[in-house]
Order: structure tokens, then sequence, then C-alpha cells
């Protein structure tokens, strides 16, 4: 049987009175990796933000693991890694060092034995000893990526993982979540980059005017799209971009 890890339901969040989220419904089952789309602005990282407890919705109910993000947040936290779109990392330690001073902080048992695994999955053992200045963008993102790992954590999110990645950086980055959805991982991730949500995610949501107006596996987006505008196997692109242009 497959469970919720996260259930959203009419989560309300305005900044003064702009409102941005004006009541946003989604579960994400265990396991999945579910992809939220939105222009920029859109709401994107104040969801993320909300679900990983760093700022609290106005109304509205959401849990992860079971756990209230607004009641239980301790918990909440205990339950799931957040790496966001700027780089947390010292860039004149290596690799290695970050980790282990994020398992120092953390008190994780066996910490070392710890960062050679995370280091191992994201595919960063044989650059582990060099300084983070010398890495790639590709490769300090990993690390970065690595950095939330490092606690075990049952659910990450992922705002942007590959903003400003060069291709080839992006499908490394791509290879390390494939990885860790394979070991049951929970992945919620915010990306501009449209076709990164067809080859990653199981689930595609898109987030608009404050609310998810589409969502569903790729192809049950285009079955949407087609039912709604006739258009048959349309590309991510071009569904993305009708409900975004539509009312402008
Ligand atoms: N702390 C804040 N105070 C005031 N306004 C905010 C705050 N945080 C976000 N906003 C506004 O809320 C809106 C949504 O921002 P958010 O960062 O969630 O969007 P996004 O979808 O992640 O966008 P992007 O793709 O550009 O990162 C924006 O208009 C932003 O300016």
């Amino acid at each position: 049987m497959t469970t919720n890890m996260i259930t959203v339901s009419n989560i309300k969040k305005s900044f003064g009175d702009k409102a941005v989220l004006k009541g946003v419904d989604f579960n994400v089952k265990s396991g999945e990796v579910y992809a939220l789309l939105g222009s920029n602005g859109a709401g994107k990282t104040t969801m993320i933000n909300i679900l990983s407890t760093l700022i609290a919705p106005d109304s509205g109910v959401a849990m992860v693991n079971g756990y209230d993000v607004t009641k239980d947040g301790q918990n909440v936290r205990s339950t799931i890694a957040l790496t966001g779109q700027f780089s947390a990392l010292d860039d004149i330690m290596t690799g290695r060092e970050n980790l282990q001073l994020m398992a120092d902080l953390w008190k994780v048992p066996n910490g070392r034995k710890k960062v050679a695994e995370v280091l191992e999955m994201v595919g960063m053992t044989s650059a582990a000893d060099k300084r983070v200045k010398s890495y790639s963008g590709g490769m300090k993102r990993r690390v970065d990526i690595a950095m939330g790992l490092i606690s075990s954590r049952a659910v990450l999110f992922l705002d942007e993982p590959t903003t400003g990645l060069d291709p080839e950086a992006r499908y490394e980055v791509y290879e390390v979540i494939k990885e860790l959805k394979s070991e049951g991982t929970t992945i919620v991730l915010t990306t501009q980059y449209l076709k990164e949500a067809e080859e990653l995610a199981d689930k595609i949501a898109i987030l608009h005017d404050g609310k998810i107006v589409l969502e569903g596996d790729f192809s049950e987006l285009q079955a949407q799209h087609h039912k709604a505008h006739g258009k048959k196997n349309a590309d991510l692109e071009d569904i993305f971009l009708k409900i975004v242009k539509k009312g402008k």
C-alpha cells in the first residue's frame, strides 16, 4: 500500500496584501518524485518553505510524514532535508570536510562512515578531498544535496536544484535524484526546466495564480490538454504555456 508522505490542504499565504497561495491542495505519495512547476513568483519556494517549516501558512493544513508543519515543526524537521537555491558550502574546505562538519553538527552516529556513504551516493568519492572552490557547478550542487542527506531523511525538498547549471552538470544532478528515488526517498522538486520534470517526476503539478491548476503524470497532463485544446501528444512546454498565458 502506498501512503501519502505529504498532504497539503487549502494552504493560503499572503505577504502584505499580496496573496501568493490561495488555497493549495496536493498529496505526495511515499517514494514519489513530485515536481512543482510555475512561473517566476508563482509561489513554489513559498510552498517549499511552508513544508519545511521555514515560514508559517496563514491558514490550511500541511502534514509531512504525519506531522503538522505548524504544530509539530520539530518532528517535521527531523523527517526532511532541504536543498535551497543557493549553495551552503564553505569554499576553502573540501567536500568531505563540509559534510563532516554537518555530521558533527547533527551528532550523527558513525559520522565518518555516513559521510563516505553520502559521497558515494552522489558520485563524489573521488573528488571528496579536493577543495570545494575547485569544483564545477555540478559537483558543488551534488555535495549540496549530500549535505541534506547526512542525517538520513525520508523526504527531500529540492528548490530549483539545477538552476544555473550547464546541461552536463544538470545531467549529473538528475542521476543523483534518480539514485535517491531508487532508494525510496520522497522528493519534491521545483524547477524552471520543463524537460527535467518530464524526465524525473512521477507526478507534475502546475502552480498558477495561487492554486494547483493541473496535476498528474506526464501522460495524464497530455490527455487533459488533448481534451481541453484538441491537441494530442503536446509537450510539457505547450501544456505549461497554455495555462500560464490563459487570462493574460
Ligand atoms: N518574505 C517575503 N516578503 C514579501 N514577499 C515575498 C516574500 N517571499 C516571497 N514573496 C513574494 O511572493 C511571491 C512568490 O515568491 P516565491 O519565491 O515563492 O516564487 P517562486 O515560484 O519560487 O519564484 P521563482 O521561480 O522566481 O523562484 C513573489 O511575488 C515574491 O516576491
